[in-house]
């Protein structure tokens, strides 16, 4: 690590701490600095605002309001008119999607997958550690010049396919909540999302833009079409700023918060000229139907994270409103996250891949146009998968899915949800949190736990369970009630069947009791983590 602030052209209004990798400079270049400073002073304002009205939004829904279809917007989804941008070059066919981390190694291996796309994470998948932050940037910039290697401790070498070979990338900057807090602006913190976008745009970007393709983006954990509109205007000041033409920029929408399912054709809508479709985040909208209604009574108690499968009611619901929406408006609708990684183990790894193969098939029979793989071992079989239904056709946006009739009271279904609230899912959400949290803390965004990919969002789904049945002093299946002392309990037990000593755990455990007990609920457990971090 070596320290280059001082060789930065920093504009003036802003300040950078934190040591930089080598190689930084190529990425904190002057243009990419003033487009942080242009961005902050133009939008950050906004987006303050915006996270205000969630919040606005999340009392209603506790004092007994219901989500519901917008009625200030039903001209926008009447009007038959509107369609999205025809997909922009490199993302017409993607049918195979591969995520991960912007790790030097990993970013060579997600390159060489056979994927069709790459969503190159800085999002739930990577830490805001600064210098991940930074490194991401690099090794971007350098994988499309064709100037990135690695070799690993044991001397494996790795380089990157011939170019014709390599998926689109597209990037995943951080959600609107997250802040920057080694850019300040006028002393003022800055928007993770709007570093994490104007450094790629503003860098590798533009060398995309060379190559015939573009700044691509998934937009993560939105919650309203306003906020699309934010990230909208956005991009058309950054298309304007580097004289660039309308839709250079695109990008595709995460549904994965409990109120953006029900503004999907406005978020299309309001993006439509920049506009790569919808992707179904299972994982953070499993994550948000529990903090929206967390406090609602039996209704809304969520059984064991394993029990919520994409087959039951709401999720089977929320996903057939997704393919049918986004086809209706002439957009590339794809798939989330099967979580299971591939194994050592012959039986657990087979296992892995049924379940892959039976997660895709559904997606594909729904009419979606490709979907997410967490590993480069699972791209072949979502390949094949997607074949079976698309043929040689790149998408199957003509399959318009006018049978589907999803209502607010599907997406609101909750209640049939089938499975029991078990002491060992408490175990497990509780084990699992932990673990998760200190890879974070140490700086690794994903991990395997129990042969599941662990991420940011289904840590969060973890430790709102925890939170939801202690708050509603549910009894579990071992006829014990949920209680703080039942909780810490459960903690010390499961912290001493971690390997290494318990001060190790200390820090992972206490953010976890802090955002699982707490009375108050924490909206993001990323936030009191990122306080922790340097
Ligand atoms: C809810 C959501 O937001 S989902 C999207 C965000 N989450 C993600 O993107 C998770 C992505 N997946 C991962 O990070 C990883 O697959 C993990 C952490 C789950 C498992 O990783 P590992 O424990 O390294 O798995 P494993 O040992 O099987 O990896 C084998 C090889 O594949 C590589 N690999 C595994 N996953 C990926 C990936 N997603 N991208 C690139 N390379 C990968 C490993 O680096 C390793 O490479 P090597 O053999 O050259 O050393
Ligand atoms: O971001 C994806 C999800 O499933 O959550």
């Amino acid at each position: 690590m070596t320290a280059h602030i001082e060789n930065l052209d920093i504009p003036a209004g802003m300040e950078i701490t934190g040591e930089l990798p080598d190689g930084a400079e190529k990425v904190l270049t002057p243009k990419a600095l003033e487009l942080i400073v242009d961005l902050h002073r133009k939008f950050n304002g906004e987006r303050l605002g915006r996270l205000e009205a969630r919040k606005e939004r999340q009392a209603e829904i506790a004092a007994g309001k219901d989500l519901d279809f917008l009625a200030e917007t039903a001209e926008i989804r009447n009007d038959p008119s509107w369609q999205v941008a025809p997909p922009a070059p490199g993302l017409e066919d993607r049918r195979v999607e591969v995520t991960g981390p912007t790790y030097k190694k990993m970013t060579i291996n997600a390159l060489n997958s056979g994927a069709k796309v790459w969503l190159a994470d800085q999002e739930d998948a990577n830490t805001p550690q600064w210098d991940s932050v930074i490194q991401g940037q690099i090794n971007l910039l350098d994988s499309l010049n064709r100037e990135i290697d690695f070799t690993s401790p044991e001397g494996k070498e790795y380089k990157l396919a011939p170019d014709d070979e390599l998926p689109t990338i597209v990037v995943r900057p951080r959600g609107w909540h997250m802040p920057e807090k080694h850019i300040r602006i006028d002393g003022e913190e800055t928007s993770g999302s709007l570093v994490d976008f104007a450094l790629y745009f503003a860098t590798a970007g533009q060398v995309q833009i060379e190559k015939g393709r573009g700044p691509y983006f998934y937009l993560a954990k939105m919650e309203s079409h306003l906020e699309a509109r934010l990230w909208n205007q956005v991009f058309e000041h950054a298309e304007d700023a580097f004289g660039l033409s309308r839709g250079t920029i695109r990008a595709t929408v995460l549904i994965e918060t409990y109120p953006a399912a029900f503004e999907m054709e406005e978020i299309l809508y309001e993006l439509r000229e920049h506009s790569a479709g919808l992707n179904a985040g299972r994982w953070d909208y499993i994550f948000s139907v529990i903090k929206y209604y967390r406090s609602r009574g039996s209704e809304f108690l969520l059984p064991d994270r394993s029990d919520v499968t994409m087959t039951v009611p709401f999720m089977n619901a929320y996903t057939e409103l997704l393919a049918r929406t986004c086809h209706k408006r002439g957009a590339h609708a794809i798939g989330g996250m099967s979580a299971f990684v591939p194994s050592k183990d012959e039986a657990a790894n087979k296992a892995a891949f049924d379940k892959v193969r039976e997660d895709k098939s559904r997606e594909a029979g729904k009419g979606f146009d490709g979907s997410w793989v967490a590993h480069p071992g699972m791209v072949s079989l979502c390949k094949e998968v997607f074949t079976e239904t698309l043929g040689d056709k790149p998408n199957q946006i003509d399959n318009k899915r006018e049978d589907v009739n999803v209502t607010a009271a599907d997406l609101l279904d909750v209640k049939s949800t089938p499975g029991s609230m078990t002491e060992a899912g408490l175990r497990t959400n509780v084990s699992v949190g932990i673990q998760y949290l200190r890879a974070w803390l140490e700086g690794n965004g994903a991990v395997a736990i129990n042969g599941l990919m662990e991420d940011a969002a289904t840590a969060e789904i973890s430790r709102s369970q925890v939170w939801q049945w202690l708050d509603a002093g549910i009894t579990l299946d071992s006829g014990e009630k949920v209680t703080k002392d039942l909780v810490e309990r459960i903690v010390a037990e499961e912290v001493a069947k971690l390997p290494g000593d318990d001060a190790g755990w200390k820090d992972a455990t206490d953010t976890f009791v802090s955002v699982a007990i707490a009375p108050d609920y924490v909206d993001f457990l990323t936030l009191p983590a990122y306080a922790r971090m340097p």
